[in-house]
Order: C-alpha cells, then structure tokens, then sequence
C-alpha cells in the first residue's frame, strides 16, 4: 500500500503523487506500471523537457529522475524542481554511475540514487521509504505551523485583555505577567518577573495582600477578590486602584504549570491572577461619597457628616466627662452681597470665608457648612468655656479685614452663638438648637459677636413652634404695644424725649418683654413687619403729643439691624415719617455701634441722607460695641446713649465712673448730647449732674410706661416732671 501523506496541500489519506521522468519511453511506462501497481498516483514525463512543464503545473511529492537525457537532462530539472517545488523530493534512477555525477546530484537535493537496471524490490523500497521520511516531515511542519498559531492566539489573547494577567510561584514571586502591566503601571513584564508581588503593592495594602495569598478555602471556583493599590512605575506616591482575582493553580486542571519555570523566578506557578483597574469606579465612588458628606463649592462637611462627628464628639465626651463648644456662625451682611454683586461673588466671597475660619482651627476642630451663609464649629474636648471664648473671638477677628472680590471690597461680620456640653444641652440637637438660638441673640442686638447660650434664652421647640405662630397671629391680631420709657432732662425735670419700647400682650402669657420675642422674630424675618408697627403706632401716639403742645417732643425708636441694612431703608423709613405727618426732626433713630461697623460705608451714607432730611441720630449702648471712635467725626450723629451697664459700674468701682467721666467729656468735646441710660438712683443722678450729663432715661424718673399713661403724665407735667 502506498504511504498517506499529510501534506498540507493535500488532504489527508490521499496517495503520494510521483512523477516519473525518462527519454526512454519503455523504461518509462516500466516504471510508471510498477508504481502504480503499488497504488502510487504516476505522471509520466517523456524527457526533461516535458518534466519541467509538468513541474510548473502540477504539483508531485516525489519525482524519478534520469539523469542523462537529451535537451533539458536530469540535473536541470531537479533545478527546477528545487525551484518551483522545494517540496517535492527526488530520487535519481540512472545508468551514470560515476562518483562525480552521484555526489553531484545528491548536491543537488536528491534523496537517494538508483543505479540501472534497477531491481525493482529495491526501487520500490526506497521510494516507500522516501515518500514515508517526508511524509513524516510534512507532518512535523504541519504540527509546527499549528503550534505557532495557537501560541501566537493565545499569546494575542492574553496580552490584549484588558486586564493584567499574572502567574506567581509558591512564594508569590511573579512568573509570568503581560504586557498590560506596561500600559497600566509602566513595569516592562521581564523586570517584574522574578520580584515578590509586594514590590507593586501600596505599603497600605501589603498586610492585606500577604493575607490574601495564604487565604484557606480558594480555589478556581472560588477566588479570592480584593482591592488594592498598586504602585505605578517612577513616582513611588502615584498609585492605581485594582480588582485582583487570583486563586492557586490546580494541578489537574493545569499539570503544566512547571512550564513557566525561567520565566521568572525559576520556580514554578503556583497561582493565577487578573488584576483589573477600577481606578476610575474609585475615583468616581469616592467623588459621590465626597459629595454625600461635603459641600462642593467650600468643600466643607455637610450638614449630615457634621451631625455625624458632633454625636461621635458627645459620646466621647460624654465617657471621659469632658465639655465641648458646638458654635453657630452666621454671616452678616452676607445677603446684600449676593443681591447686590451677584451669586458669583457670593460664591466667592463663601470660599474666601471658609478659607480664613479654617486658618483659626485646630485638626480636630469640625468647620462644616450648613447652608447658605450659615457655618457650624465643632470643639471637641474643650477645658472650658474660655476656650470657646477665646476661638469665637478670633473668628471674628478673621473676618472683620474687608474681603477683595474682583475690584469690589467688602465687609462681613459673623454672629456666633455658642452652646457648651452638656451645660447647654447633652444631645445633638439641642446643641445644635441652642447656638441657633444664642446666635440669634447676637443677631439681634446688632450683630458681630458671640454670646453663649444661656436658659433665659430657651424656648424650646414646641414653645418657640407655638411662640413663632402666636408672634404671627399677634401681629394680624395687633397684639403688640408701644409702651413709652421718658427722657428727662435732670436740670428742671422735663421730658424731653420718649424712647418706644415695644411689648407684647400675649393673650395667655400676659405682657411679654423685647428679650423674650424679638430674637425669634429676627431670626423668623418677622422683625420688619413687627417694627413697622412700632413705627407706626409711635408716630401716631408721640405725633398726636407733639401737636397738642409738646412741639419739642423726641421720639426715640430702636431699629433693627436688618432694617437698617435694607437697601430703601430711608426711602420707607421716610415714608412712613411722610404718611404719618410726623416732623422729621423729632425724630431720633437709636443703633449700636456694631450696626454702623458691619458696614461703615453703605450705613454712614444712610445716615447722612437721613440726617440731611432732619432725622436725629443716637449711638445706642455706647461703650459697648466696636467703641471706634474714628467714626465718631465722619457720622452725623447727634446723640450718644450711655449704656446702663456703665451707669451702674459708677457706685460699683472707680472703672464705671471713669468711664462715664470719659464718655461725657468727649460728647462735650464732639458737641453731642447725651443721654445716661439705666439711671436709678439719686447719686447716680446727682453723679451724672456733675459731670455736666443732664439727660437720663431710667427707673428713677420711671420704666417704659403704655401711652395712656404717659398722655396723663404729660399732661400733668407738661413743664415739668416730677421724680417718681
Ligand atoms: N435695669 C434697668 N433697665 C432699664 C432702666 N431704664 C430702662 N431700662 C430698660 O433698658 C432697655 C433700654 O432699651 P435698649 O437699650 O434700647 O434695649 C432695647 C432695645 O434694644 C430692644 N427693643 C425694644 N423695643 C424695640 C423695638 O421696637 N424695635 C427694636 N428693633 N428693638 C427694640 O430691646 C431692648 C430691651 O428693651 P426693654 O426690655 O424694653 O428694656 C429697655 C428698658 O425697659 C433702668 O433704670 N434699669
């Protein structure tokens, strides 16, 4: 039987194709006739000529060559042959029997030589054991070719995932990793051969990774997933998160794992892994995370995150028996500018805040944003309320240099309230609630400054819900009274002025003071509506005294800040002066100091159109705010009021004396009025009386009284007005 050649150009089982070349037409169809009579596929070529064009358009696995023919003779054609079939051994059968023409034609490529006459047992021997030894070649190149594919397959497969794919020994030393890891961490594969995986990993995870190798019950059905970091390539810091799944090699499932052995650590296989990059699902993750907790645009704790460490800070506190101070911070003057310059710069001007409060806190300290312009401050561990003290301060002094917004200046000030555990409250709410409310105490004596929370302040959150409706409803229902304090001049005891106090006649609670709902109505927005209320009944009591024979009559009214910073303050203050046929001149406005300092320009410009349409000006509880006295000359202001506190410090010690001594000289100086506030007592009267101060405002001339009253004092004294 003929040999089955594997030939790739042929498929498998089909028979060696010989082609038979001779210029003896006998010899040739002998040796075709006994070929095929052993199943060989024979083409007959007479001479060399023909041998070659059959050469150029068939294809043979073997050819039987003479070699001395006429024209084209053996050795051209085995030319050709190697030429145009390389393929295609050749066995020469020829008479020539001289070693050069041998040794030449064996040169030449031919696989054996067959001398005529030949026996045929022998030639055909040789040429099953040619076609056999090539058949076997063609097999192995075949296999070759295979091999090669399939390795340069998987080769593409595994260097083209996205993921980096890696092989470590027994003691974790890489074996094998692609060429991802140039692209991803920027190690070339053979320079990470050989090193221990912990020389990429983050110092941060390496306890981690180590575990995870030597991790019990992983298999290829069950790897091990975990996220590390990996150390780029240079820069040591840079790293990139990745998702490692690795698990041990299976013998069985792989039993070649000592194939891999020299290309790395010499040892072989052990565990395979993928490492994916989830840097970007990180980086994402941790920006939604940020952003649950944070607010973007200070990049401060949020509101949630800030709860979070207060009531961490409250159980910490709590076991070691230690204080903390929850602060309130609220922007003053904040709005105006966001109205005024726009939601840009108010954004700016917010950054430009956070940036100097955090400049006075320490590492521990929480500074979070709680929305809009309002910040809370978290002091764990303080020693005691000094500290609070001392850092509310300095708070405020970091904000009081104006801020530089494009080509704009401007000023704001901060009112803090602050609440100390558990003094204050021992929950986070009512921390939280109890520096609200005491910042809204600050807020509404003028803003800038800090006050701690003290118990007269609360309200709790049912009351200050019901205050705050009640404070509605008495507003519809005219619950609210002006009751009238009177300003004496002490040299003949005449009223010179009245100063409107407002109060309250609860229908439940009774007569209600300013302390108890004017911060609640600061802090609800309810203070305009209520000062116009004033204003208005005030115009209409001391207007109707006025024209009845107390032409020199002062009304003085308190405003609050809020009312003062309005942008048409003296546009609706001044209509309502208008409406009420009420003289310009009699009218006397009272604001504190730190009104005037939260924003100098914009407020002395009101003052000064007021002042120009003949509103008088009094400086409220002087003494006791910024006391700058710079601006003292630059205000039209026509009257400071003593503030009550120095009255009573004049019988206590030499200081509340000295004081008022200063405060008189200088109104004498500045050509002001005065007037002494808080005045009980006949010393501090006859006191106030050397010093030149004869106008005074207190008890001992009388409190705030309602207008009946005061109508009936009036008009007993209409000169002169007698020591109550
Ligand atoms: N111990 C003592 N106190 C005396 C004496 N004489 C007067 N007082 C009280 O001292 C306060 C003086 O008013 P203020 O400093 O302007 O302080 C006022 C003022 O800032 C504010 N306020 C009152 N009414 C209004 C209002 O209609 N609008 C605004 N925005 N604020 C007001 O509430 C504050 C408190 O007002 P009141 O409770 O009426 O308290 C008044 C008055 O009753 C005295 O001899 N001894």
């Amino acid at each position: 039987m003929a040999p089955e050649l594997t030939d790739p150009h042929f498929s498998t089982g089909l028979t060696a194709r010989i082609l038979v070349v001779d210029d003896e037409p006998r010899l040739l169809t002998t040796l075709a006739t006994l070929l095929r009579g052993r199943g060989y596929e024979v083409t007959e070529a007479h001479g060399g000529e023909r041998a070659c064009e059959l050469v150029d358009t068939q294809r043979f696995d073997l050819a039987l060559l003479d070699l001395r023919m006429p024209g084209v003779d053996g050795f051209e054609v085995m030319s050709h042959l190697a030429r145009v079939q390389p393929d295609c051994g050749a066995i020469v059968v020829s008479g020539e029997s001289s070693f050069s023409a041998v040794s030449r034609a064996l040169r030449r490529g031919a696989l054996d030589y067959i001398r005529k006459p030949f026996d045929p047992e022998e030639l055909l021997a040789t040429v099953a054991s040619v076609t056999n030894k090539q058949s076997l070649l063609k097999a192995h190149e075949n296999i070759q070719l295979r091999l090669e594919k399939s390795e340069a397959l998987h080769r593409y497969i595994v260097n083209s995932s996205p993921d980096i794919v890696f092989m470590l020994d027994a003691r974790g030393h890489f074996c094998f990793v692609n060429s991802k890891v140039e692209s991803l961490l920027g190690y070339q594969p053979a320079e990470i051969c050989g090193n221990h995986f912990r020389h990429i990993l983050d110092d941060r995870d390496v306890a981690r990774g180590m575990y995870a190798l030597s991790a019990p019950n992983v298999s290829s059905d069950n790897p091990r997933t975990l996220e590390v970091r990996l150390k780029t390539r240079g820069s040591r810091r840079a790293t990139r998160h990745f998702e490692i799944t690795a698990f041990p090699i299976d013998p069985q499932t792989w039993p070649h794992s000592d194939a891999t052995r020299g290309g790395g650590s010499g040892q072989s296989a052990r565990y395979y892994g993928t490492a994916r990059d989830v840097t970007e699902r990180k980086e994402a993750e941790a920006f939604i995370n940020f952003q649950a907790y944070h607010d973007l645009l200070t990049r401060l704790p949020n509101r949630a995150l800030f709860k979070d460490r207060l009531e961490l800070a409250i159980t910490q506190a709590r076991r070691s028996g230690q204080k903390l101070a929850v602060m309130f911070l609220d922007l003053d003057r904040f709005k105006v500018v966001n109205d005024t310059l726009g939601h840009a710069m108010g954004d700016r001007l917010l950054q430009a805040v956070t940036h100097r409060l955090e400049r006075c806190l320490r590492k521990g300290d929480t500074l979070s944003r709680f929305g809009g312009d309002e910040f809370t401050l978290l002091l764990p561990a303080i020693r005691n309320p000094e500290d609070a003290r001392q850092i509310a301060k300095k708070l405020i002094k970091a904000l009081r240099a104006p801020f530089q917004l494009g080509e704009h200046e401007v000023f704001v000030g901060v009112s803090i309230g602050i609440a100390i555990y558990p003094d204050a409250g021992d929950c986070m709410d009512q921390l939280i609630q109890n520096a609200d409310i005491a910042m809204y105490h600050v807020k509404a004596r003028g803003k800038d400054g800090y006050r701690f929370y003290s118990e007269t302040m609360s309200i709790d959150s049912a009351n200050r819900l019901n205050l705050e409706r009640d404070l509605r409803l008495a507003l519809e229902r005219n619950e609210l009274r002006v009751f009238y304090q009177p300003q004496v001049c002490s040299s003949d005891n005449r009223i010179v002025g009245l100063e409107a106090l407002v109060r309250w006649q609860h229908p439940e609670r009774g007569l209600l003071f300013p302390r108890d709902f004017l911060p609640l109505a600061e802090e609800t927005r309810l203070i305009g509506q209520l000062s116009e209320q004033v204003l208005d009944q005030a115009f209409q009591d001391v207007g109707h005294w006025i024209r009845s024979g107390h032409g020199d009559l002062r009304l003085a009214v308190n405003l609050s800040p809020v009312q003062v910073e309005h942008p048409k303050f003296v546009e609706t203050l001044m209509q309502r002066v208008q409406a009420h046929n009420f003289p310009a001149g009699n009218l006397e406005i009272e604001i504190t100091e730190n009104v005037i300092m939260n924003d100098l320009d914009q407020i002395s410009q009101k003052l000064r159109e007021l002042a120009a349409l003949g509103v008088r000006i009094a400086i409220d509880d002087f003494g006791t705010g910024y006391s700058s006295l710079n601006y003292l000359h630059r205000l039209p202001i026509h009257t400071l009021k003593v503030d009550q506190s120095f009255v009573k410090g004049m019988r206590s010690g030499e200081d509340g004396a000295c004081i008022v001594n200063a405060i008189v000289a200088m109104a004498h100086g500045l050509k002001l009025e005065i007037v002494a506030e808080g005045v009980e007592t006949d010393q501090q009267l006859t006191y106030l009386r050397s010093l030149g101060c004869h106008q005074v405002q207190g008890f001992f001339y009388g409190p705030a009284e309602p207008a009946a009253r005061i109508a009936v004092t009036l008009e007993q004294t209409l000169a002169s007005v007698t020591p109550a």
